[in-house]
């Protein structure tokens, strides 16, 4: 399995993975984010307004009234009033704001996984056979659902503390420098100490995140692969490995929780101190004269010393949050950065409808006119050279002339590059050396998709969709008709397994092939095959045994598949390929032997050795 690599994120990293994010939150809805922006000053501002005018109802309108012998209270009500309207737009732009962000998170949410998934099909083979399935899909699931949670919650709750921050401070500047810088010295010995804290949390939440991949990875790796531990009784390994990557979760969110648990406590306590060290140094203060300080004064300074410790917990706070979300989001980035499949090819073939088994090479003519000619299937491979990874050559000199119509096998011990030669012809690959043509166009000058679409490929691992098996053989060809998946499903010979089934046609599949046998899922892929009608098929054939009447059903479909094509059978029985035109033998990415059955059998050379037992294939 591949180990999801535990990485850090530089400072600078994070800093660009933000301007990304706030790029992508902008252009999703940028009056969103403007209001949204708006309604997070007024709440912030209006919770230091509602403190400061404390000041002005103790001072101006409660204390006069203490030494009045028939107090009015009127005036003191108004006040009242107006500070109950200050609170009132608080609590709405709160309010306002929350609803919004939550709803621009939704839609960003929406885009990413759109954008994501998008981009993840036009990605090269070489992607997924190089990167963990799990881990792709946790970035779709953990890495995006913090995404959201940072973008609904974190951020705003962030610029809505920063902000309230520099509000209060002002404030309690305005009110009294004195108390202000005491309150700064008492709050410079908790920021070390939350720090401490805010590191050590944000390290190990990382770690979770990472961990949390690592496990899912796992996970999804035993699950696809149950069938095999159970074969093998490996459950203890497995166990053991499961129980490996769990504790190692288990240890960093722990680790993560506990600081984050104790650093609230912390700064909430150190916010009560705080209170207690204001109250009576801000009255001794009045009393003695040491600054001029009115009860109204202190009583404000008070409430926004409250307001001062509270965003910094909260910054902190929201800050591993972000950190972590930034974290997910980079993941998300890496994924949307992964270069997409590049497609120089300008060469078009298209299907002719009308007609069956019959495809057209779309020639432009200088008078603007597109020329249809008919393709006729004729596969070249010219000195083709190809590794993987370089350096680690996997094919060499590889010349195969594929008539067209021909049947061509390809015979050869396990790793020996069959596969690979066909990764070649549907280009999931590119070359390194040699060229490939297909009616003399050579390949990497055909656009892909044209390219895939002319090519039907029967794979060895046979995937069918959750859906009817009506569904699954139009698969190959969506706007064909019922009729066509019937006579499709005949020649396949998949039709009469069909029918024993309950529904027939209508029957529901799941992902895997649900209750279907292996022999029945490849007679449904002989027909899904058999509809798209393409001129050129590759067949890897299936290793798995089935029974000899269903080998003999699955070998008369195959038979019917590839009658009149050019196609390239990567055999694994021999049996198979008796009938072929061309058998070439493969050994270690060379072309060791190529001949009919006849000519190879009379070299008395590997292939003889393989079809008289003296040698076995895999
Ligand atoms: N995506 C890949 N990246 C790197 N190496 C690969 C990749 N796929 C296959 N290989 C290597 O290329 C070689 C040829 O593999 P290939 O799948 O073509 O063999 P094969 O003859 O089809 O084998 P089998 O009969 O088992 O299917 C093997 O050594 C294999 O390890």
């Amino acid at each position: 399995m591949d180990q999801v690599k535990e990485k850090t994120q530089p400072k600078g990293n994070r800093i660009k993975v933000l301007g990304r994010l706030l790029k992508l939150v902008l252009t999703t809805s940028p009056w969103m984010l403007v209001v949204s922006i708006i309604t997070i000053i007024l709440a912030a501002a209006s919770a230091v307004i509602g403190s400061l005018f404390i000041e002005r109802l103790i001072d101006t309108y409660v204390t006069p009234l203490l030494h009045e012998k028939v107090p009015n209270y009127g005036p003191l009500l108004n006040a009242i009033l107006v500070m109950f309207g200050i609170y009132a737009i608080g609590f709405l732009s709160n309010y306002l704001f929350s609803m919004l962000m939550g709803v621009l998170a939704q839609k960003v949410q929406f885009r990413v996984r759109n954008e994501t998934f998008t981009h993840m099909e036009s990605l090269p083979i070489a992607y997924f056979d190089q990167n963990n399935y799990g881990d792709i899909m946790s970035r779709y699931t953990n890495d995006i659902d913090t995404l959201m949670q940072m973008i609904s919650q974190s951020l705003p709750q962030f610029l809505n503390s920063a902000l309230s921050l520099i509000f209060v401070i002002v404030a309690m500047f305005s009110l009294s420098w004195q108390l202000t810088l005491f309150s700064f010295i008492i709050f410079a010995l908790s920021f070390g100490i939350v720090r401490f804290l805010t590191v050590r949390s944000s390290h190990y939440f990382k770690v979770q995140q990472n961990k949390l991949g690592q496990i899912n990875g796992y996970d999804e790796e035993m699950l696809n692969g149950l069938k095999v531990i159970k074969v093998f009784s490996h459950e203890p390994e497995a166990e053991e490995g499961f129980d490996k990557f769990n504790e190692e979760l288990r240890g960093a969110s722990g680790k993560a929780n506990t600081y984050a648990t104790i650093l609230f406590p912390i700064m909430g306590n150190m916010g009560n101190l705080l209170y207690v060290l204001i109250a009576f140094i801000g009255g001794a203060a009045a009393i003695n004269g040491w600054a001029p300080l009115t009860l109204g004064a202190i009583a404000s300074f008070l409430q926004l010393s409250r307001q001062f410790s509270m965003p910094i917990a909260q910054i902190s706070q929201q800050l591993n949050s972000i950190v972590l979300a930034l974290a997910g989001a980079q993941r998300i980035f890496e994924l949307e950065d992964e270069p997409s499949e590049v497609d120089n090819g300008d060469v078009i073939m298209s299907p002719n409808k009308e007609v069956k088994n019959s495809w057209y090479w779309d020639v432009p003519e200088k008078n603007g006119d597109i020329k249809k000619v008919p393709i006729k299937g004729h596969i070249v491979f010219d000195h083709v050279n190809f590794s993987y990874v370089p350096g680690h050559q996997i094919l060499y000199d590889i010349n195969i002339d594929a008539k067209p119509g021909m049947k061509v096998a390809l015979v050869g011990e396990t790793g020996a590059g069959k596969t690979t030669i066909s990764n070649m012809l549907n280009r999931f690959y590119e070359i390194q050396s040699g060229k490939i043509t297909y009616d003399g166009v050579p390949i990497s000058q055909i656009r892909k998709n044209d390219l895939r679409h002319s090519l039907s490929i029967v794979l060895q691992e046979t995937h069918l969709f959750t859906g009817t098996i009506m569904d699954n053989i139009r698969f190959g060809k969506p706007d064909a008709s019922d009729d066509e998946v019937y006579q499709a499903a005949r020649l396949a010979h998949a039709d009469e397994f069909i029918h024993e089934l309950d529904d027939g046609y209508e029957t529901v599949i799941d992902g895997d092939g649900g209750d279907l046998s292996q022999g029945q899922m490849q007679l449904l892929s002989i027909a899904r095959a058999m509809i798209a009608d393409e001129p050129v098929m590759i067949l890897d054939e299936a290793t798995s045994s089935i029974d000899t009447r269903t080998e003999r059903m699955v070998q008369a479909g195959m038979d019917n598949l590839l009658a009149g094509r050019t196609s390239f059978v990567i055999a694994h029985r021999l049996s198979t390929i008796v009938n072929s035109d061309l058998i070439l033998v493969l050994d270690h990415g060379h072309i060791i032997e190529r001949g009919t059955h006849e000519e190879l059998l009379k070299q008395k050379g590997y292939y003889y050795e393989l079809y008289t037992g003296k040698k076995e294939l895999d």
